[in-house]
Parts: C-alpha cells; structure tokens; sequence
C-alpha cells in the first residue's frame, strides 16, 4: 500500500481561512496586522519566497512593508532600517530573509530585529523562550511540521523520531517542539554514523538536510511518517525534497510532498505568528 499524503497546500489554504477570519476581526477593532520584509541580494528563490509572503498577507488582509536592497549595500542601511521598523508601533512582525550575502554578519541582523516583533521566532531570546518549553514565536518551518502532524493525527507522545539535519532554522527547533512533545528524538548530521541505522528506527522522520533525494525507502521504517523540509532544485529545473518520494511513499504511512509539502506551511506559520504578535498588542 502507498502512503498516505500530507498535502501542505490543502492544510495551508484551510488555516488562511481561518486566519483571514481572525485578521478582519483584529483590524475592525483598529490594528491591522502588518509585517515587514527584508530582502538583501538577487538569489532569485529568496525573491519568490519573499513574493509569496507578501502575496499570503495580502490574501489574508494583512498590511506588508518590502523593502529590497542591492546585494552590495552597506549594512549600516539594513541595521538602521531594522532600528526604524522596531520603534513603528504599526509594524507588528519584521523579518530579513536568509540567506544573507557574505559580508553580513547574519547573526547580528537577526539580534537586532526586536524580539517581540521576531516572528521567525530566530532571536536569541525567542530561541532561549522556545528551549525552556515558553515559546513566543516558534520558528516557522518547524511550526508548519508541527501543525502537520497534528492534522495527520500523528501520535507523538512517546515516538521515536529521527531528524536529519541540526541546523539553527529547522533542525534544532524541530528537535525542540518534538521533545516538548514528548517523542524520544534523535538528531543526525554530517558526521552521524550509519545514518540508516538511525532512520530505519524512526515513527517520525524529518529529513532537512538539504540533499536531493539522500533519504531512499529501505531507509525508512514501514509505516513511518515522513517529514521532507529539503527542497532541492534537479538539473532539469524541477524541484525535489529530501526524500527519494517513488521510493519512500512505497514504505511510509504517511509522507509530505515537496513541492505542496512543508514549504506552503512556513509561509501560513509567518502569517499566523504575524497575526498573534499584532493580537498581542491588544492585551
Ligand atoms: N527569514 C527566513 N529565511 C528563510 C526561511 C525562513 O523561514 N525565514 N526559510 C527558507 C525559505 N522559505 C521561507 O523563507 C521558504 C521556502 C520554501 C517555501 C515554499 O513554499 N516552497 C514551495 C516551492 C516553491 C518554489 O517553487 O520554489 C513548496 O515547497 O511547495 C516557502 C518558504 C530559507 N530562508
């Protein structure tokens, strides 16, 4: 039997339903939920990332700021920029797209943003606020997976789930909200011994190391749900996620797609942590 498959379009067009709800009740009560965008460089996939945020905000009858910088500029500009966008009460979410060109210092850019207006949730504090189980905004591919296995009525408590891949945005946070969910988690990497022997123990697998197609069927565990964050782009321009999806949705129970998988999810999770952070402001 093939797997079942988590359709990320489908969920996120639901929950921007439900979002656009809550939006045009917050602005009747006078705030309209506005998010700011940065946007440094060329890289043609930050551009369409950055356009469909902006378009998710507009779909939802949120208030967007883009502001687009050449790949050279100074980042005296950026920072004051930053500095101006923390002190507009108007604006409720700031976030600069990664990645960032080499001579940013990123991790100072993103310790700059406010961290009450940190709807990335990437801010030391919100990081530090999300290890100690007191999340202010969960970061929002992780967030997306989450609210994914909610909606495959994926049991948790007690799985053992795998990640592949430890990195800052996605790895170490998912690692995070799956322990607070109390699934015995373990992170693989580079350098991880016998990736398949750890893989092929998981009831939850999230493969977000960012090579296209690495995790293959016999590496899953029949019935497992697999999570593909990666998204890779072939040769032949297609995209394709982390998993080798022929061959996993062979073994898995359920699987996520990519593209129409998680990716859809981070831009409703930036929406949904932007509209929380402008209802915040009302209590
Ligand atoms: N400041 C941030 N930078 C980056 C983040 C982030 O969360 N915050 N994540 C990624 C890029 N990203 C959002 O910014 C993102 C990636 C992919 C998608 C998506 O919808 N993918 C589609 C395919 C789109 C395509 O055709 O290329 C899919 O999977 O179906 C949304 C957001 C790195 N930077």
């Amino acid at each position: 039997m093939t797997a079942t498959i988590l359709d990320g379009n489908a969920l996120s067009a639901h929950l921007r339903t439900e979002l656009a709800g809550r939006v045009a009740a917050l602005t009747a009560r006078g705030v309209q939920p506005c998010l700011a965008v940065i946007l440094v460089g060329e890289d043609p996939a930050s551009a369409v990332y950055v356009r469909n945020k902006v378009a998710g905000c507009e779909k939802t009858g949120m208030r967007s700021i883009k502001d687009v910088y050449a790949p050279d500029v100074d980042p005296a500009v950026v920072f004051a920029r930053i500095a101006e966008l923390n002190a507009d009460p108007a604006v409720h979410g700031i976030l600069v797209q990664l990645p960032l060109p080499r001579h940013f210092d990123s991790e100072a850019v993103l310790e700059a943003i406010a961290p009450e207006k940190d709807v990335d949730g990437f801010h030391a504090e919100n990081i530090g606020a999300l290890m100690q189980g007191n999340p202010r905004f969960i970061p929002c591919t992780p967030y997306g997976v989450m609210k994914m296995l909610e909606a495959g009525h994926v049991p948790l408590k007690g799985a053992e789930a795998v990640i592949v891949g430890r990195s800052n945005i996605v790895g170490k946070p998912m690692a995070m909200l799956l322990l607070a969910q109390s699934c015995t988690v373990t992170v693989c990497h580079s350098q991880s011994k016998d990736l398949a022997f750890h893989t092929r123990r998981a009831d939850i697998l999230v493969a977000a190391v960012g090579k296209a197609k690495m995790i293959t069927g016999d590496m899953i565990k029949p019935g497992a749900t697999v999570i593909d964050v990666g998204i890779n782009r072939l040769p032949d321009g297609k995209l394709c996620g982390d998993v080798d999806f022929e061959s996993a949705k062979e073994v898995a129970g359920l699987i996520t797609p990519v593209p129409g998988g998680v990716g859809p999810m981070t831009i409703t999770m930036l929406l949904t942590n932007t509209l929380e952070s402008a209802e915040r402001t009302l209590k």
